[in-house]
């Protein structure tokens, strides 16, 4: 077993242009005394082996932001104080002796950022599974709660009525024994890896982002940088991961036919998607957890896709909450949220009303993920991990793993008879995400929907299913309707652009949409070929996941602006050479399908 004293530094402000300024994830150890730019914990972070099975790796590598309990009162606080007693100074003090007392009792009883709370009541109904927290009672378990909840998780409504806010933690007076006694502990393995994330991310503050030319670096540079629970999680897909590869590999069976001396000095990539403007053809899938990979999470994402004109798509599962998200929302700018939808549908629904009065700009209603897939990368990882995944229980933990503790509320009951339910809560675009068959998208069509993005869920969920750019053909063939006029022709070359060798966009076929519907891609994408391939076979915008990811746990905002000005510049060349100078003029015929 090995001690060690734990500070950590908080995210610097200071950015610059080619170099990564704000590197996260790299503590500064065993002091006390940084003053101004780090916040300390109230107490060490004590490390030995065996508590916190496969979760400490990722806590021992993000940063925490913590309250430190300053204000040492004694209130002789032994037994369980009024609920929701007042956080800050004022509040009553908790002895760490009380919380340690709870440790072999039927109490549950944990330290989170310097307040102690009484989960006794409520815990078999914790999201993230009953384990976690009964594992680590009579804890300060801050440095597990931090990187996977927003951080007002604990603040007002958001605190769930059963569990009891008890006081501050009075640190003072407490003996070193006891101070010890309340610490997480790691394994040795798990100081390693610590120490491995951060010379990794020394070494990128060196090197700056200027190493990074393409969004597979992204992935590779990433990796060392993680913890192994984040690397896990983002990287992961199900089973095999066969369709998470096929997904990009796909785009191989795709060749353009590129015309030449096409006067391509002034290409443009601007588009809009669902009505809104963005300065790429592309947006950001939502993503669960980005604080796994970078203290500020989907902050990140949202202030990089405000500096560089896309649009972030919020995950419902995100680590930053919608209202954090919001509030560092740029004047205007145009955000979409992705919904899964709650089994108790008085939930959902509220969550739909709260999304439409902050304004978001379309609801992607996932559909792919009634439960949660088998991701083996991530279960290894988990220690907790008690069976089979893809159990629908009315409680989470009981037998699916924590894996699947993003899915735990999910409706597995989801139908396509409930659209005209969520249409009639919302008036905002609706958009059904995971489409993988022509089949549901025709459904959603049917039902109402302005979108469907079509996505394996970056083959996380069920796999072996197609490459997401098989489905996109699929509908090409099947059902060219769902698709704008001009995307309906042949791909490959159509003899009767012999006849006239100098009209490069050959004129739309006679058609026109019965309604708007605008049809999306996500999977695999990782180039501004992949993008502008996606295009020419009718997609009118594609989703990157993982790449946004990488790119904000590599450089947080600048990660992201970096990713963006790489596939812009990737997107604009492919145009060019392909002699083409804006998005519309894309055809099907520029490109070619092998069978
Ligand atoms: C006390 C109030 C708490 C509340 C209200 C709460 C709430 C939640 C929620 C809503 C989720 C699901 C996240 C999502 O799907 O977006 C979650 C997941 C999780 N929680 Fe908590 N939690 C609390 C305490 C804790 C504590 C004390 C711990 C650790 C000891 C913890 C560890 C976790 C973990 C590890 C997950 C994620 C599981 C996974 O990703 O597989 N939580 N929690
Ligand atoms: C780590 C991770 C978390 C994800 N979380 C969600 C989620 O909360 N909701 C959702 O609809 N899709 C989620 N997805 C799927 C993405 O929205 C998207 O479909 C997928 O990442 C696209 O594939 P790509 O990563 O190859 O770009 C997640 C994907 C990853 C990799």
């Amino acid at each position: 077993m090995s001690l060690r004293q734990l500070t950590i530094r908080a995210p610097q402000a200071s950015r610059s242009v080619g170099r990564v300024s704000r590197i996260p994830h790299v503590r500064q150890r065993a002091t006390s005394s940084h003053a101004g730019a780090s916040t300390r914990s109230p107490l060490p972070l004590l490390v030995a082996a065996g508590v916190v099975t496969g979760l400490s790796a990722y806590l021992l590598s993000n940063q925490i932001r913590l309250e430190e309990a300053n204000t040492p009162v004694d209130s002789g606080h032994t037994g369980k104080p009024a609920k929701g007693a007042k956080r800050g100074n004022q509040g009553p003090m908790v002895k760490i002796k009380d919380v340690l007392d709870k440790k072999n009792s039927d109490d549950v009883w944990v330290v989170i950022k310097g307040e102690v709370y009484d989960v006794t009541e409520w815990v078999h109904d914790h999201p993230g599974g009953p384990e976690i927290i009964l594992n680590n009672k009579s804890k300060d378990v801050t440095h597990i709660f931090n990187p996977r909840h927003p951080s007002d998780q604990l603040e007002g409504e958001n605190l769930p009525t059963t569990v009891h806010h008890l006081g501050m933690l009075q640190t003072e007076g407490a003996s070193e024994e006891d101070k010890e006694a309340l610490m997480l502990k790691v394994s040795k393995d798990e100081e390693d890896d610590e120490e491995r994330v951060r010379k990794a991310r020394e070494k990128m503050e060196e090197t700056g982002l200027g190493v990074i030319v393409n969004m597979k670096d992204f992935e590779k540079f990433a990796e060392p940088m993680l913890s192994k629970v984040a690397w896990a999680y983002y990287a992961s897909a199900a089973d095999d991961e066969i369709t998470k590869n096929s997904n990009a590999s796909a785009y191989q069976n795709v060749t353009f036919r590129p015309r030449i001396l096409q006067r391509v000095a002034k290409a443009d990539c601007t588009t809009t998607i669902m009505g809104k403007e963005s300065a790429l053809p592309l947006f950001i899938s939502p993503a669960a957890m980005a604080k796994l990979g970078h203290p500020d999470g989907e902050i990140n994402l949202t202030k990089g896709a405000a500096n560089t004109g896309i649009i972030q798509c919020i995950s419902s599962n995100a680590s930053c909450s919608v209202e954090e998200i919001n509030a560092a929302r740029a004047p205007g700018q145009p955000l979409f949220f992705q919904l899964y939808v709650n089994r108790k549908r008085e939930v959902a629904a509220e969550l739909i009303k709260k999304v439409d009065r902050l304004g978001m700009d379309a609801i992607m209603m996932t559909g792919d993920a009634p439960v949660g897939g088998k991701r083996e990368r991530d279960l290894r990882l988990k220690g907790e991990f008690e069976g089979p995944a893809g159990g629908v229980s009315e409680k989470s933990g009981e037998t699916q793993g924590v894996s699947q503790a993003m899915f735990a509320g999910v409706d597995p009951d989801l139908h396509w008879d409930d659209i005209p339910w969520v249409r009639s809560l919302t008036d905002t675009p609706i958009i059904i995400k995971g489409v993988q068959t022509v089949e549901d998208a025709l459904l959603a069509y049917e039902r109402g929907a302005d979108g469907i993005l079509i996505s394996n869920h970056g083959g996380r969920q069920l796999d072996t299913t197609r490459p997401c750019l098989d489905v996109l053909l699929e509908i090409r063939k099947h059902a060219p309707q769902l698709l704008r006029p001009e995307f309906r022709g042949d791909t490959g070359l159509n003899p009767e652009s012999l006849k006239n060798l100098a009209q490069v966009v050959p004129p739309s076929r006679p058609g026109k949409m019965e309604r708007p519907f605008e049809v999306y891609i996500d999977g695999g994408i990782n180039r501004g070929t992949d993008v502008v391939k996606a295009l020419c076979l009718g997609a009118n915008a594609v989703g990157v996941g993982r790449g946004f990811l990488f790119a904000q746990s590599v450089a947080g905002v600048e990660g992201v602006e970096h990713a963006v000005g790489i596939l812009q510049s990737e997107i604009l060349l492919t145009l060019r050479l392909l002699g083409v100078n804006k998005l519309s003029e894309l055809r099907p015929s520029m490109v070619e399908v092998k069978s």
